[in-house]
């Protein structure tokens, strides 16, 4: 039977049929919206976890899931919705942020990715978007934001790997979020992607080797994450500005977040360090969503502190 599993890679069938069955099991702490149509025409459906209020609540904003191949990347955001919503009431902290917050979790960016690689190639990174005189496909869709588009980091190639596709928010994937995140940048406090794999917490910028404004206060968050994380199991997390600490990389979706104002802007890098790499074995998710879980309410914690 299409059984969903947390503690599986589920296929994008199975991860459709569960946004449905989770948005609806709790209606006074989450609910679904849609934010368009992935370019093969399927569904993004936005997760918004909180307790219902009349008024706009400050918000954190996660993402799974923007580079097919990095399956542990949605099933955490899966992971994190389960938590969520069976610890809310039990767990102090998560109380106390679903009742002060709203948490938006889009389980797959990538999704026409995603199935690709259940279905065709599994080491696929990109969107499967078509480009006019080529027959190379896809976007990377962590290329593609108007964050120093192209200039580092990329490439104008697009049978590159780093395509950073014929223009800024060529992929409807991007333009999706990116006019969410537009939307909603005076209510969104914190920016959180989750991608595999190298064991980092990375904050802005990538495109530019030039210090954030806030990068001693990331820089702590950072530290601070890596450390609650390590505190479970001693997993060794790495910290750091993007460009300096994996590589100089434009047209990130953190720089953008963080350039439109959204401060605590943070990509993750799971596990493992290239043991197994894309390949985490699925034996893997129950302690690395464990440990990630830790990181994130560190750095949700930090935000309340400062709203
Ligand atoms: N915005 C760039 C953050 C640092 C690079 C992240 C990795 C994740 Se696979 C990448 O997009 O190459
Ligand atoms: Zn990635
Ligand atoms: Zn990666």
């Amino acid at each position: 039977p299409r059984t969903h599993s947390y503690t599986n890679y589920n296929s994008w069938d199975k991860v459709q049929s569960w946004i449905a069955a989770i948005s609806t099991s709790n209606s006074a702490l989450i609910s679904k919206q849609s934010i368009g149509s992935t370019y093969e025409g399927r569904p993004m459906t936005l997760l918004k976890l909180g307790k219902k209020s009349s008024v706009t609540k400050p918000a954190i904003f996660m993402d799974c899931g923007i580079h097919a191949r990095e399956w542990i990347s949605p099933a955490f955001c899966q992971w994190f919705v389960k938590e969520a919503l069976s610890t809310y009431g039990s767990d102090s902290q998560m109380t106390s942020l679903l009742d002060q917050m709203d948490v938006y979790v889009l389980p797959v960016f990538n999704i026409d990715g995603y199935d690709y690689t259940h279905k065709s190639n599994r080491m696929w990174r990109k969107t499967r978007s078509r480009t006019s005189g080529t027959s190379c496909l896809g976007t990377d869709p962590n290329r593609n934001w108007n964050a120093g588009w192209c200039t580092t980091g990329a490439s104008r190639n697009p049978c590159s790997e780093t395509f950073c596709g014929s223009k800024v928010e060529s992929e409807v994937e991007v333009r999706n979020v990116a006019d969410f995140l537009r939307r909603n940048k005076a209510d969104i406090k914190a920016y959180l992607t989750i991608h595999s794999y190298s064991q980092l917490v990375l904050f802005p910028y990538s495109y530019t080797y030039d210090l954030a404004a806030d990068h001693s206060e990331l820089l702590k968050v950072a530290e601070g994450a890596s450390s609650a994380l390590r505190g479970l199991y001693g997993t060794r997390y790495t910290s750091g500005p993007g460009a300096a600490t994996i590589y100089p990389a434009a047209g990130g979706s953190d720089d953008y977040a963080y350039d439109i104002g959204v401060k605590y802007s943070f990509t993750f890098e799971l596990r493992d360090t290239g043991r197994y790499g894309f390949l985490l074995p699925a034996s893997q998710i129950k302690p690395t969503c464990m440990e990630t879980m830790l990181a994130i309410k560190y750095i949700a914690a930090h935000v309340q502190e400062n709203l």
